[in-house]
């Protein structure tokens, strides 16, 4: 029996279609997502189309689920058609109206109720911002989605007439807890939505999509394969690698997010760890950062070269890279929230302003960032044995180095793979199998600690 999992994520969107028992990859395949923090859902579509050709088509797979960015706001109006390009989580123009939500109802009041302290990120500060900023808009808004719920909804057959074979049935966008628990108007506490948060953002009542158990299914596509609940794409990669009690997952893809299955949820009024759902029936406490792969990416563009390259240069410069510290806020920050703010170099001196320095500092900044997150879940409780590092970027020899100077624990780096499309897959298998099958991780490397303080010292003098 063959299921597949699907990763639309902030770049791209990818499928993998795998065997139900063992896990055996069978068939992949992926398609670009337009850049942009703000990105008009049609354009997932056409990529998840394009990746499930490449992928040779559903036809044999029985089951299948997607896992997608969270927090996007996905507006509907009553004909099911797309109101505005959806902002994403990594769009920072409702910081004001996160802000205008605590000064409301206090931070304390929003955790207990929502588990989130409202950013930018997060659907709630989005729907509010549209509320303010386009009113017309927000007045139109029949139901709001995720980008996993909107794109499992599209593949049953629904979406605007003349578009889809169901058409526009609002009531049969389903999700599921790990992406509800992103919204910040539903508590994984109660596993209800809380509809005076909802309309005290946007103003009015709307539909919203049914949250499914883990192992629910949402209906059948065309073709018949069950469509599973989902996930959003952090929860789906701790299912993915089958994350227990001591693994914190370190993600270093366009955001870089820090995370762990917790038995009980947790509570943090400073909004530095997320108290989210996860894709098992438990919890996912995260934290997040806006700037991790493509902090790589822009450096590597500045010195001409290319990853491997950047890697090898990077690791000509000693650890702290001669106290040459980069906060690398080129996209304003999440975590801490700072959505205004840009990225500084400090401690530039003749010596140290080179280009073995520049890399080096681009990596150690960006994972310091990270550690934080890690010492703010220990701070919740949660018990470290080891760092899981996955994402884009994890895939560098630097990173994987120069990480293992900065937690002070073990890293594993699972065999490069796409985490989320696989615990999409998984959870597909569970839908299909009606028990969630183990399957098999390697491993491709396993650092002990060889920690330098003054890496994380440095990068912590230089907090604003
Ligand atoms: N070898 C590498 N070294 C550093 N960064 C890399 C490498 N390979 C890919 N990346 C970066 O990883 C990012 C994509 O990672 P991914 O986890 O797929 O992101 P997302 O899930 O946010 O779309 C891109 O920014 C890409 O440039
Ligand atoms: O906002 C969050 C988590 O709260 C991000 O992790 C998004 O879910 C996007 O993930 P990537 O596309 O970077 O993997």
């Amino acid at each position: 029996m063959l299921v597949a999992g699907i990763d639309s994520s902030t770049q791209s969107c990818k499928v993998v279609i795998r065997d139900a028992e063992s896990g055996a990859l069978v068939r992949e395949g992926r398609a670009s997502h337009p850049d942009g923090t703000a990105v008009d859902p049609a354009a997932w579509w056409t990529a998840l189309r394009e990746a499930i050709a490449g992928a040779g088509g559903f036809d044999d797979v029985d089951a299948v689920s997607v896992g997608g960015q969270q927090h996007g706001m996905v507006a509907l109006d009553s004909e099911g058609r797309v109101i505005r390009d959806a902002l994403l989580w990594n769009d920072t123009r409702s910081a004001g109206a996160a802000r205008d939500l605590i000064a409301e109802f206090g931070a304390e009041e929003l955790v207990a109720r929502s588990g989130l302290v409202p950013v930018a990120s997060f659907t709630i500060t989005k729907l509010r911002w549209l509320r303010d900023a386009e009113p017309d808009n927000a007045a139109r808004v029949a139901a709001v989605a995720l980008p996993h719920d909107w794109l499992s909804w599209r593949l049953r057959g629904y979406g605007p007439a003349g578009e889809s074979e169901l058409g526009p049935v609002l009531e049969e966008l389903a999700t599921d807890r790990s992406d509800a628990s992103g919204t910040g108007y539903w508590s994984s506490t109660t596993g209800e939505y809380d509809r005076e948060l909802l309309v005290a953002a946007l103003g009015h009542d709307a539909i919203l999509p049914r949250v499914l158990g883990p192992a629910d299914s949402a209906g059948r596509t065309s073709a018949g394969a069950l469509v599973g609940s989902g996930a959003g794409d952090n929860a789906g990669a701790a299912l993915g690698l089958s994350a227990g009690p001591g693994d914190v997952v370190v993600s270093i893809g366009t955001s870089g997010t820090v995370f762990s299955v917790s038995e009980e949820p947790t509570t943090d009024s400073s909004g530095t760890v997320a108290g989210f759902a996860d894709a098992t029936g438990r919890f996912l406490p995260l934290s997040a950062t806006l700037n991790a792969a493509r902090v790589i990416d822009t450096v590597a563009a500045v010195l001409g070269v290319d990853f491997d390259e950047l890697a090898t240069i990077a690791l000509e410069a000693e650890p702290g890279a001669g106290g040459l510290v980069l906060q690398p806020y080129f996209d304003g920050e999440r975590t801490p929230d700072l959505p205004d703010a840009t990225a500084t170099l400090f401690g530039m001196t003749r010596a140290t302003f080179t280009r073995p320095g520049l890399a080096r500092a681009a990596i150690e900044g960006m994972l310091c960032g990270l550690a934080d997150g890690l010492d703010a879940h220990r701070a919740l409780g949660v018990q470290a044995s080891r760092v899981l590092l996955i994402g884009g970027a994890a895939m560098n020899p630097a990173v994987r180095e120069i990480a293992s100077t900065i937690f002070d624990v073990p890293v594993t780096v699972p065999a490069p793979g796409e985490y989320v499309a696989n615990g999409a897959a998984r959870q597909a298998a569970w839908v299909a199998l009606g028990s969630l099958p183990d399957w098999e991780i390697e491993t491709v490397a396993e650092l002990a600690p060889a920690t330098v303080p003054v890496v994380r010292e440095q990068y912590a003098a230089r907090r604003v």
